[in-house]
């Protein structure tokens, strides 16, 4: 704001001031032999006899009298040298201020209201003294700048003078004839300036107001004009309030609201203000001006100190800023850190306007401005292209504050190399034991020795033995790998280290061995313990397989880590690493030699009476008024190759079955839903098939049916539904594994009534419709698999003997010439016509039946063996083995196991009663 109107009064004004200031400089020699023609009064002359001209401030300033102008010129010109031509001056100083009042007063004749009021004229002795002053100070001067002050005396005289100058007035008077000093001298062109800026401002705002002018009119030449009353002003002011507030405590008037600063307040209160004043108006650090702005205002007044050229097309002018700040003390020059640039062509077009320059003011050589060169990045420029790299901090910075803040530490950026392995406390949060680990008793025996190395290292040390480090628990899912490693950890009381595989890879390098490293340092804080590390195979895949198609060094190094790891346990150190996989195949053999992973342990699926025992467990948990050895045996009759967490789930779900029907323990219907439900799916009520549908459904059923009832190797039909189920099963069907035993050999006759079984349903098709639909397709698949494994793989076909060929899918060859490729084909065809015929030649003669058991199905939608039985008589082959001891009782409503599970060796393929109908756990 200040800026605003001081910057036309500086350019004007900085002359006048400056050639005072020179004067006593070491270039007032230079300035004052300079031909002072050329400044010219009208561009030199300050704004305050214009000011002064117009009272109103909204009014146009009236035009310059040019007589007046030139008139003051000449007497500007006249330079008094004795006391006698001071005298004179002074006569014509006051002559001249009063026609300057009379042409006012004339030409504002129209508009009388304009006419300042209340001007009080020095007394006579001031008037002298600042008369002589002005004198002396304009000795020396040019005659343009000397016009300017005796315009700065005549506005004085009608305005009054301040403080300052009185006191160099008095001392002037004490002393006449003592010359004045430097200080002195700037002290007076700094009033001087003041004076002249201030009358032009505040002339027209304090003595426009008629309430002043009035109060104004009625002061004597004694008192302190308007304009520099302010301080007294404020000091009566203040007695005033004193004055008020005793008046008002006495007379129990209107309270004056007082506010008590501390120091504290004000500094804020100063603080927080200019805070605020510098983000609303920000203070200037530059101000471009043009060539001819830099020449005339600050060159030819020696105010220059030194010139940079910055990158070549622009100039920094630096200032004498005691200079300028003695003369313009509120100029923004005048601040540290100002700078005026102005722009140039060239830097050699710029040395040579400036040598004219010197050369026109006549400056020698050796005193010439010096000039700089210099490259800059503007701020601006600079932050750019550092904004990229602080942000990128920033975020960082950010990120690393959030990690802080949250997540324990372990999120974030700087937690990631931490181990992200869950820690279990064997008092609070393992209460696994043996005793809830049902079966897999082998198993257990070979993992107790961890537990009582644990539990009693010194048996063991005392005798010279190692114990081994870890072991793997490999198996299908569901086996109970995890559950065995906490029970472990249960019985020894150790703390558990539970991670999985996956959790080491991240997608930076470096965060897998660092996680290892940091689960084992954690894990020998806390000696003894047990580190569990599921899905090993994550990690632990073989090195040479993993590299195919460029390798994964992560890997390898979390794998390496491990390795080196495991290697530096100290024997005294009780850390047991135990692992778990589902592809134990697929393991580096640098992780299971000895002094790693020693031991290797294998669960598989429980046999049927590991089954029982998982039944029982789990059957503690749950209500049931059942039998429970009877219960237990029939269940996992039912369900060969469940694996534990099946069981689990079975039991679970015959108790939401039985919370369902709000019965009140659960009961044998509800564990063969449940177990019919796990295999199968859901009924899917929703989905109605047409009747000529149904038909066909039943009589595809029947037909598995029928060839698992008289073939001998086949598995005998516990349970059928034409019922839909699942994922798009239109039937269901539960045959007992053949045998009545959990089937761990199939022989050449077993196979072949299996897969004439499997055809039956396609073949009662056949027999029974004109045409055939795509239900059986996958049937076909079964028994495909089925026969392609008989010739390539168990060598149960003598043309191509006795060969493996099982196909690996890794291989992108097969390892087998064209010739045996077209031998495997023929042969498997034949396996499969065989079995065709077979079934075909069965299903023709035992075509009744297949009716009989086909319309049975389409009224009661399901049936179970004892069915069979009644509409076929018993089977004609004994069921050997403990499944008849469950499934022999009569009226026994039947929930039959799903076929036996592939296993590595077994083929396990089963019929499909109907389009892609679930009854392969495997499948599930
Ligand atoms: N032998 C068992 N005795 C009792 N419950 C068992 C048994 N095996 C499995 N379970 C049940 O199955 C659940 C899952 O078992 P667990 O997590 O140990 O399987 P896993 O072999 O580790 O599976 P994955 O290989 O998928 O990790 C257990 O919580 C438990 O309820």
């Amino acid at each position: 704001m200040a800026a605003s109107f001081l910057r036309p009064n500086l350019i004007r004004q900085s002359r006048a001031a400056y050639q005072c200031a020179i004067c006593t400089s070491r270039r007032a020699t230079l300035l004052a032999a300079r031909p002072r023609t050329q400044y010219t009064s009208k561009l030199l002359r300050p704004p305050v006899s214009r000011t002064y001209a117009t009272v109103n401030s909204g009014d146009p300033k009236p035009p310059k009298d040019p007589k007046d102008e030139s008139k003051t010129e000449k007497d500007s010109q006249t330079k008094p040298d004795s006391k006698k031509d001071v005298d004179q001056q002074k006569q014509t100083e006051e002559q001249k201020g009063a026609e300057s009042v009379k042409t006012e007063s004339s030409s504002s004749e129209d508009a009388k209201d304009a006419t300042p009021p209340g001007f009080v004229p020095l007394n006579e002795r001031e008037t002298k003294a600042i008369t002589e002053v002005a004198t002396m100070i304009k000795n020396g001067l040019p005659k343009s700048q000397s016009q300017a002050v005796d315009e700065a005396v005549h506005v004085m005289k009608k305005g009054g003078i301040p403080h300052e100058l009185r006191e160099v007035l008095e001392e002037r008077q004490k002393n006449p004839t003592k010359r004045l000093d430097l200080a002195t001298t700037v002290k007076l062109v700094g009033i001087f300036t003041k004076m002249s800026r201030m009358t032009a401002q505040q002339i027209r705002e304090e003595y426009g107001n008629d309430k002043v002018s009035s109060k104004s009119s009625k002061t004597d030449g004694k008192e302190e004009p308007k304009i520099f009353e302010q301080s007294n002003k404020g000091d009566s002011g203040r007695e005033k309030s004193k004055q008020n507030r005793s008046e008002g405590q006495k007379t129990g008037g209107p309270r004056v609201f007082e506010f008590k600063l501390d120091t504290g307040t004000i500094l804020i209160t100063a603080f927080l203000s200019y805070y605020l004043y510098r983000s609303l108006f920000p203070g200037e650090a530059s101000r471009d001006i043009t060539w001819q702005e830099f020449r005339t205002t600050f060159f030819d007044k020696g105010l220059v100190d030194k010139l940079t050229v910055i990158n070549r097309n622009k100039v920094r002018v630096e200032l004498h800023r005691e200079a300028v700040a003695n003369l313009y003390p509120e100029s923004p020059a005048a601040r540290q850190n100002f700078y005026y640039y102005f722009s140039i062509g060239s830097v050699e077009s710029f040395e040579r306007k400036l040598d004219d320059a010197h050369a026109e003011l006549g400056i020698p050589q050796s005193e010439r401005i010096p000039v700089a060169y210099a490259d800059e990045v503007p701020l601006s420029a600079a932050i750019l292209s550092f904004g990229p790299t602080i942000l990128i901090i920033g975020a960082l910075f950010w990120m690393s504050r959030r990690a802080a803040s949250g997540g324990g530490g372990q999120s974030g950026i700087f937690g990631i190399g931490k181990s992200r392995a869950k820690k279990f406390n064997h008092e609070t949060d393992i209460k696994v034991k043996f005793a809830d680990v049902a079966g897999m008793d082998e198993a257990k025996v070979e993992i107790m020795e961890f537990v009582s190395f644990l539990k009693d290292p010194g048996r063991y040390s005392q005798l010279g033995a190692k114990i081994p480090r870890g072991a793997i628990l490999s198996g299908p899912p569901g086996t109970g790998k995890t559950l065995l490693a906490k029970a472990t950890a249960g019985e020894s009381g150790v703390p558990f280290f539970s991670v999985s595989g996956s959790e080491f890879v991240e997608m930076f390098v470096g965060v897998g061995p660092s996680r290892v490293r940091d689960l084992f340092a954690n894990a020998r804080k806390t000696t003894p313990c047990i580190i569990f590390i599921d899905e090993i195979d994550a990690i632990g895949k073989s090195r040479a397989k993993g590299n195919f198609g460029g390798g994964n060094d992560e890997r390898e190094s979390t794998l390496n880590q491990i390795l080196t790891e495991m290697d530096g346990f100290n024997t005294s150190e009780q850390v047991v690493v135990l692992a778990g996989t589902n592809r134990p195949d697929v393991l580096d053999k640098a992780l299971m030699r000895p002094g790693r992973f020693d031991r290797h342990i294998s669960i598989d699926r429980p046999t049927m009476d590991g089954r029982k025992q998982i039944f029982m467990v789990h059957l503690k948990k749950i209500v049931t008024n059942e039998d429970l050895a009877h219960l237990t045996g029939r269940l996992s009759a039912l369900t060969p190759g469940f694996s534990g967490a099946d069981i689990a789930n079975c039991v679970n779900e015959a108790a939401l079955i039985a919370a369902r029907a709000n019965a009140k323990s659960v009961e044998m219907t509800h564990f063969e839903q449940a177990i019919e439900r796990v295999i199968g799916g859901l009924e899917k009520k929703s989905v109605v098939l047409n009747p000529e549908e149904k038909k066909t459904v039943a009589y595809h059923e029947a037909g598995h049916a029928i060839c698992g009832w008289f073939f001998k190797y086949a598995d005998p039909l516990l349970k059928v539904s034409i019922i839909p189920r699942g994922q798009g099963a239109l039937g269901y069907a539960q045959y007992l594994p053949a045998g009545g035993n959990d089937v761990y050999l199939m022989s050449v006759k077993q196979l072949m009534d299996r897969m004439a079984m499997t055809l039956g349903g396609r073949v009662s098709e056949e027999i029974w419709f004109d045409t055939v639909t795509s239900g059986a397709s996958d049937d076909f698949n079964k028994v495909t698999r089925m026969a392609t494994a008989m010739v390539t793989e168990w060598g149960m076909s003598s043309k191509i003997g006795y060969l493996n060929y099982k196909d690996d899918e890794q291989k992108l060859h097969k390892p087998f010439s064209e010739e045996t490729a077209r031998n495997i084909d023929q042969e498997v065809k034949r396996i499969v016509d065989e079995a065709y015929r077979q079934c075909k030649d069965l299903l023709t003669e035992k075509k009744a039946e297949v009716q009989k058991i086909a319309e049975e199905l389409l009224t009661k939608e399901m049936l179970v063996r004892d069915d069979l039985v009644r509409i076929l008589g018993p089977r004609p082959f004994e069921d050997p083995g403990e499944f008849s001891k469950y499934f022999s009782g009569e009226g026994q409503k039947s929930a039959p196991p799903p076929p036996p599970v592939e296993g590595n060796d077994m083929p396990g393929e089963m019929p499909s009663p109907a389009a892609r109908k679930i009854d392969d756990v495997q499948q599930l």
